[in-house]
């Protein structure tokens, strides 16, 4: 056994953490999914895991289905005494047969007889094996989608800055490895509720191959016989097969293959990083847990209900094929040998059954061993699954700290000062030392090079980064003290890499707010105003058709949500050009830039790919929702390369390296010639 270094750690993230120590190398983690050496420190570790999250585990998966759970732990403990009672019964019936011999009281009913016995007990051992997996594999099922959907729960509530954390990221992928071993896809083999049951066996086994031992040695032999008897034929009685209860109703392909892709889709977009801006500000954390869901049940059950028919059809030819045959055989190959010895003293069956019992002695052993350093290693998936689901994610506030967002009547009032943001693993600040005020209803107009962080203060603004120091308010508190969620509620933005959705025209936009995905007015409303109405009229299927956006889209993460068995939506899919996906986008804004709740809308770069005519049609829209003829203002805030735009903005923003270096209107920034009016003189 190794040593290892020692070092404190009192949470699970913490005892995670310390897991990951490199034993080799002082200040080195172990990669993520790599196996912990077994060393007096882990083994530690490992029992403060167990300490810390197996009650909560258990518990969790326990309370999904109590009676069945404890019916298959009962099971799989009277399974494991299975291989020791069949050496018993075969010696028994080498016995008899021999006493029969030698007594020459032999007869072919005699045996026949014998060998009923035995396949009798052949039948029971098949049957508790069927029970055994019946049960198993519905609480299989329930389990994996129940940690499958933590897991789904998990990504959707972390936030861009707390999964930026490569810490962060190496424990996600430990407790996704953990979630998948109950998949059986786990690099360390199967550690699930099954695995503790088979380790239970496995004693069980061991135990009564103990005892077996202890009874040939001693004599003492048909009292445990009978016990191990009457257990392994009363309990199949009490048990109800779930044959008997299953729900067959029939199966409809295009539902699963409706759910597969939905599952899909929302898998997708709970793990995309390009989305993860999208998904905050838009609040489509729940909708997509909640989707998910649903699609996932959908095809749990349709694979639980397959399963069930098939398994109805087999449970004959199941029952028949563990009817070991070949161990009968193998007794039934003895009796010559007892012919031929016509021993009166000698027990040919009490020799075999010791002979046996010292070599499957043996082999559970290895197999018990096997299995406890595989559960050893998944003890620290377990950490990294119980360790993810209390992080906190970096943009919320403390609980003591915070403060309901109030609806600004006239706009959002935004104060920064000394705004400063580095990108994990960037050494230059992306934005630096930002100081500005931007008044309730105002609307300003960012400018500024390429890469002077334009785009970085705009997420900052949105509450989708957070500044390393300085002070952002918002309508004159600190914007750290509001819930995330509740400020993205009063809040509308285009990114400039806009998230292009494998879905409809009508999902495509209505994600801008999810609630009124049905609702057509709504919908209708959002592409008018961004100018799109043309462009849907031109689709054949209207709001309905699939966007295909794999071949307009060049993103790296550009993944396909794979339509199964390649279905017709695949085939009728619709491409569009850049300033096409653009409109789609901007109506996703407007879907909710035009509620009565959002006090800032911000555009980055809304038009870069839009001709002149829809460029304007977008900024009429922006002046007719933040600057109604009744109602409340909004606080507009658009990024643009394109001067002649920004110069209707009531103030302009210049950037530079990070940093403002101009602000004002475009008369002052004109009078005072500085960086825009040169870029200004430049554009036109
Ligand atoms: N995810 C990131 N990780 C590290 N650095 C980044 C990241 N995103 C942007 N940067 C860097 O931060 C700086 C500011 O980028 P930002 O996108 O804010 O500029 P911008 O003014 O919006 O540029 P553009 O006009 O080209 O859109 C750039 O130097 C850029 O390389």
């Amino acid at each position: 056994m190794a040593t290892c270094k020692s070092t404190s750690a009192d949470t699970v993230f913490e005892i995670w953490l310390a897991s990951r120590a490199n034993p080799n190398s002082t200040g080195q983690r172990l990669p993520p999914g790599s196996h912990r050496p077994l060393c007096s420190r882990k083994l530690r570790l490992a029992l403060r895991i167990l300490k810390s999250c197996s009650a909560e585990i258990f518990g969790m998966l326990w309370s999904l289905h109590p009676w069945r759970i404890g019916l298959t732990l009962a099971l799989e403990i009277i399974r494991g005494l299975s291989p020791a009672f069949k050496g018993y019964s075969q010696a028994l019936l080498i016995n008899e047969v021999q006493r029969l011999i030698i007594s020459r009281q032999f007869t072919c009913g005699d045996l026949l007889h014998l060998v009923g016995a035995e396949t009798t007990r052949i039948g029971f051992e098949g049957l508790l094996d069927y029970l055994a997996s019946s049960s198993e594999d519905v609480i299989h099922s329930s389990t994996q989608f129940l940690l499958e959907y933590k897991q789904m729960q998990q990504r959707v509530r972390l936030d861009v800055p707390t999964l930026n954390d490569p810490v962060i990221r190496d424990l996600l992928h430990e407790s996704e490895l953990f979630v998948r071993s109950f998949n059986g896809m786990s690099s360390f083999g199967l550690f699930s509720t099954f695995d503790l049951t088979h380790i239970l066996s496995l004693i069980s086994e061991l135990v009564s191959h103990l005892l077996i031992l202890a009874s040939v040695t001693s004599g003492d032999f048909h009292l445990h016989a009978l016990l191990l008897s009457l257990i392994l034929s009363v309990l199949p009685l009490m048990l109800g097969s779930r044959h008997a209860q299953a729900d067959l109703e029939g199966c409809d392909d295009s539902v699963e293959i409706r759910a597969l892709v939905t599952q899909e889709k929302m898998h997708f977009l709970a793990y995309s990083n390009s989305h993860r801006p999208e998904l905050a500000l838009f609040g489509l954390g729940p909708w997509i847990l909640q989707s998910w869901a649903q699609a996932r049940k959908t095809m749990l059950k349709s694979g639980r209900q397959e399963s069930i028919l098939k398994e109805a059809e087999r449970i004959p030819s199941y029952l028949i094929s563990n009817i070991n045959i070949s161990g009968l055989l193998f007794v039934m190959q003895n009796i010559p040998l007892l012919l031929a010895t016509h021993s009166p003293s000698a027990s040919l069956g009490n020799f075999l059954l010791y002979r046996n019992s010292i070599e499957s002695l043996l082999f559970t052993i290895r197999r018990l061993l096997h299995a406890i350093s595989m559960a050893y290693q998944n003890i620290f998936l377990m950490a990294a699954f119980c360790a993810a689901s209390s992080i906190k994610p970096r943009l919320h506030p403390d609980d003591d700290n915070v403060v309901q967002y109030k609806n600004n009547p006239g706009g959002m009032s935004i104060t920064a000062r000394n705004l400063t943001y580095t990108y994990p693993g960037s050494t230059d600040p992306a934005v630096k030392d930002v100081n500005i005020t931007i008044n309730a209803g105002e609307s300003i107009a960012i400018v500024g090079f390429n890469g002077s962080g334009k785009s970085t203060l705009a997420k900052i603004l949105l509450r989708i980064l957070d500044h390393d120091s300085g002070e952002l308010l918002v309508n004159d508190i600190d914007i750290r003290r509001y819930w995330p969620e509740e400020f993205h509620a009063h809040v509308s933005a285009a990114f400039q890499d806009f998230s292009k959705y494998d879905a409809s025209v009508r999902e495509n936009i209505a994600v801008g707010f999810v609630e009124e995905l049905q609702n057509n007015d709504a919908v209708e409303s959002a592409v008018h105003l961004a100018g799109a109405a043309g462009l849907v009229r031109s689709l054949a299927q209207g709001l309905e058709t699939e966007l295909d956006f794999i071949s307009t889209s060049s993103r790296s993460d550009a993944t396909p949500w794979a339509s199964p068995h390649g279905t017709k939506s695949e085939l009728s899919r619709h491409g569009l050009s850049g300033g096409e996906w653009q409109r789609i986008a901007l109506s996703r804004a407007f879907m909710r830039a035009n509620r009565p709740e959002v006090d800032l809308i911000l555009f980055d770069e809304p038009t870069s790919s839009l001709d002149a005519h829809a460029q304007k049609r977008v900024f009429d829209s922006l002046q007719t929702i933040s600057r109604p003829a009744s109602g409340a203002k909004k606080t507009v805030i658009y990024i643009t390369h394109r001067l002649s735009t920004a110069r209707h903005a009531d103030k302009i923003v210049m950037m530079d390296k990070g940093t403002i270096v101009e602000f004002g209107t475009h008369e002052e920034l004109l009078t005072r010639n500085g960086q825009y009016a040169s870029l200004y003189k430049a554009s036109v």
